[in-house]
């Protein structure tokens, strides 16, 4: 099987407030753009970023980029307002925030357009113990780690390992696969700790996520890197399928290489690898 998902190795937020931003994120390197409505704009600026929301979104010219925006979540007073103003100019996915279980998002999808895509961030408490039942809401394509608003609801300290977070990053990531969703790992607040960034950027790639969402243009190029296949795995792909296809190995289920086993289940996860590499 070699289906190739969209890649999400790199999900930018920008508050829409920032016409700047706006303009800079079309010349950006992140598979996805998300037009943030919610925690990064303050009240006061709640309309004109709305406003800026859907004209950046009827101009368009972000490219091959997914287009999200986060609108604010459902029990404040914007959130309808959001909803109706991006009937207007519709973006791939709307990412609700705040979610603590299925019913906020079928409230959500019973006003969005018919194709948009919902996401839903998990960062309450709430979500964590509804995990399965969020996961499995009609019209859901992605779950987003929040990690800033469950370490303030849950007084969490999450240090530099994320330790605290260890269990919560497993069953998130877990319940997106149970359900065929993207998996997107939180940010990470160390816009000057390009080493601290590497480090997380590597340990969501372990916990198993498709990509990490990033506050700052200059996050994109390590995490690219960080969710994309090395070399060394794109070569260890390459000898899995090439083993495979020798006449000696047809029809078998396992065999040895390089001292080691290797299943058919290696061959599907490797031939994913090089279908995200063009090979
Ligand atoms: C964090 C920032 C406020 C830092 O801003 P600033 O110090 O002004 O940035 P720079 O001077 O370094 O900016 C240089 C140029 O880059 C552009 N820029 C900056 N950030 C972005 C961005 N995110 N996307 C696109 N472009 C960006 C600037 O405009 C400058 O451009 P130019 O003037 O043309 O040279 C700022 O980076 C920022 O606002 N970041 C995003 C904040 C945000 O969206 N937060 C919400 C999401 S995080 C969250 O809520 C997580 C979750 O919910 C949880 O609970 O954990
Ligand atoms: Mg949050």
């Amino acid at each position: 099987m070699t289906d190739t998902p969209r890649r999400r190795r790199s999900a930018l937020y920008l508050p829409a407030s920032n016409d700047r931003a706006i303009a800079k994120a079309r010349t950006l390197a992140c598979d996805v753009v998300i037009l943030d409505l919610e925690d990064s704009v303050a009240p006061e600026a709640k309309e004109a970023a709305r406003a800026q929301a859907v004209t950046a979104l009827a101009l368009g010219d972000f490219g091959d980029r997914e287009l999200v925006v986060r609108i604010n979540a459902l029990d404040t007073e914007w959130a309808a307002a959001d909803l109706a103003a991006l009937a207007e100019a519709p973006p791939h996915a709307i990412l609700l925030p705040k979610v603590n279980g299925p019913a906020d998002l079928a409230a959500c999808a019973a006003l969005l357009p018919g194709d948009v895509a919902l996401w839903a961030m998990i960062e309450t408490p709430a979500a964590l113990l509804a995990l399965g039942q969020i996961a499995a809401a009609p019209r859901l394509a992605a779950l987003v780690m929040g990690i800033n608003d469950l370490a303030k609801d849950m007084g969490m300290q999450p240090g530099s390992d994320r330790l605290p977070f260890h269990s919560f990053l497993a069953t998130t990531v877990a319940a997106a696969r149970a359900h065929g969703l993207g998996a997107l790992d939180g940010v990470f607040n160390g816009i000057d700790d390009a080493q601290g960034l590497v480090a997380e950027c590597a340990q969501g790639r372990r916990f198993g996520f498709d990509g990490k969402t990033l506050i700052h243009p200059s996050q994109i190029a390590a995490c690219n890197s960080a969710f994309s296949p090395g070399t060394a795995e794109i070569a260890e792909a390459e000898a899995i399928r090439d083993a495979f296809a020798l006449p000696e190995h047809a029809g078998k289920g396992a065999i040895r290489l390089d001292g080691r086993m290797v299943e058919r289940l290696h061959l599907a996860q490797a031939l994913r690898v090089l279908a995200t590499v063009g090979r």
